[in-house]
């Protein structure tokens, strides 16, 4: 997170009068670009992510950003996005933008909290259970030609512990889904989240590491989730029990992990996320932990299932849409909230301010200097920045909105009607 550094004051309000473009890049669903394209959008997507810079560039004249968890938007990023009203993150995660910066140019970010989680879910239940029968290392002998029948080192998961390390919605839909398996499910969280089942919270980390058979991480990317997984915590974790990590690349010690299964102290390892990523499918890739036996590696699809992403590719576009249109925040991780409906025979008028005293005195003088009739409206505030949306009568919103565009503390206006 960067600290605020507000953009010099626009001398132009943004209308809603098009052309409007979006820029939807990681290969964004195409039911986010049909959606876009019915709300008048022309819409350009691309398959792979971009750099900053490159990025900075390409958003010149862009309305919407959409993205995935790849592309990263650092403050560089926005400086010349003038035009950009949004940034939708087609995924969970929003650790890849720099939410203080895209505030601070008054950019709400949207994401999809819920549409890939059951995915996600589905691929550890079926990695906890490829780990213990050690299925891709069979599999792969099988397909070179050896015949190796054994028995020794698998295990069925009934009766054994799966430990779930964030409680969240992927951790606690994973317990349901391993305790249908017969298994006993532990979890940690550091908030205290209701136990679905006969799933049971512990104390401590150091405590689930001691007691499971399968280590899950579904954690945010935050400092405190930064390399939570070392050496010291690996070293806790039972003798062949196994990691799975599919949060994100940063929680785990890559190279912590892959001395721990080396050393045959850890049994396996399943992990989708890794600490550098590449941008596109095209890119080659390399890890530590590419041919250490039974560690099953994937490129980042626990959330990568045509359903899901169908899912989200609407929520998103919804989300844009919806702000477009109508000023609404609801749902926007790094904004104030606000969801008014539309007054029939009004404009509305969006404004994000710099928060600081006076500004509401400065905009309700003039709409009082222009006569203007308020039909409606709503401030919602942060430390940072204010948002307020206004209906006015149609008639005088033009030059309002040019006047409050005028304002030294404004970040950016618009009108909607
Ligand atoms: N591999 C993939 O394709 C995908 C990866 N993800 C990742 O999974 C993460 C989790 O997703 P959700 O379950 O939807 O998030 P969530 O926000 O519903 O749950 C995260 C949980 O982790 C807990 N938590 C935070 N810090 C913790 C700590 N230090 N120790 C223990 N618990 C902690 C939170 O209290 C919360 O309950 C996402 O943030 C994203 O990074 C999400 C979707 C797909
Ligand atoms: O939803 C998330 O946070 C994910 O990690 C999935 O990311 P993706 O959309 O596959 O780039």
């Amino acid at each position: 997170m960067s600290t605020a550094r507000f953009p010099p004051s626009p001398t132009r309000p943004i209308l809603n009068e098009g052309p409007f473009r979006a820029l939807l890049l990681e290969n964004i669903h195409p039911s986010a670009e049909e959606m876009l394209k019915a709300e008048g959008f022309q819409v350009e997507r691309l398959s792979s992510a971009l750099k900053p810079a490159e990025l900075a560039e390409r958003l010149k004249g862009v309305h919407l950003l959409g993205i995935r968890s790849k592309t990263t938007v650092p403050p560089e990023s926005l400086v010349h996005a003038e035009d950009l009203l949004a940034i939708g993150a087609f995924c969970i995660g929003t650790n890849q933008v720099d939410l203080t910066a895209a505030n601070t140019h008054g950019i709400p970010v949207f994401n999809a909290p819920f549409s890939n989680t059951r995915s996600v879910a589905e691929m550890v239940v079926a990695e906890v259970i490829v780990l213990t029968r050690q299925l891709f290392d069979r599999s792969r002998e099988v397909h070179t030609g050896q015949w190796r029948k054994v028995a020794t080192g698998s295990h069925e998961v009934r009766g054994k512990t799966l430990g779930i390390i964030g409680y969240g919605h992927i951790g606690s839909q994973l317990g349901v889904l391993a305790e249908s398996l017969g298994m006993r499910v532990l979890y940690f969280d550091v908030m205290t989240k209701l136990p679905l089942g006969n799933s049971r919270a512990v104390a401590t980390l150091d405590e689930l590491l001691a007691q499971s058979d399968f280590v899950t991480l579904h954690v945010p990317a935050l400092t405190s989730t930064h390399m939570m997984m070392g050496a010291e915590q690996l070293a806790k974790m039972k003798k062949g029990a196994c990691l799975i990590n599919a949060s994100r690349g940063t929680v785990v010690d890559i190279a912590a992990l892959a001395a721990s299964l080396r050393s045959k102290h850890l049994g396996g390892a399943a992990v989708d996320v890794y600490p550098e990523e590449p941008e596109g499918n095209s890119d080659g890739f390399v890890t530590e932990l590419q041919g250490i036996p039974n560690v099953v590696l994937t490129p980042h699809i626990g959330g990568s299932t045509e359903e899901a992403q169908a899912s989200i590719g609407k929520e998103v576009a919804t989300s844009l849409s919806k702000f477009f249109r109508t000023g609404a925040t609801t749902g926007a991780v790094n904004f104030p909230m606000v969801e008014a409906p539309l007054i029939p025979g009004t404009h509305r008028i969006l404004n994000v301010h710099r928060n600081i005293p006076g500004v509401l005195r400065d905009i309700n003088r003039i709409v009082s200097d222009l006569n203007a009739n308020i039909h409606a409206q709503v401030l919602s505030t942060d430390s940072n920045i204010g948002y307020l949306v206004m209906d006015l009568d149609q008639d005088v919103s033009r030059p309002v909105c040019d006047a409050i565009a005028g304002l030294t503390t404004d970040i950016k206006t618009r009108i909607v009607s």
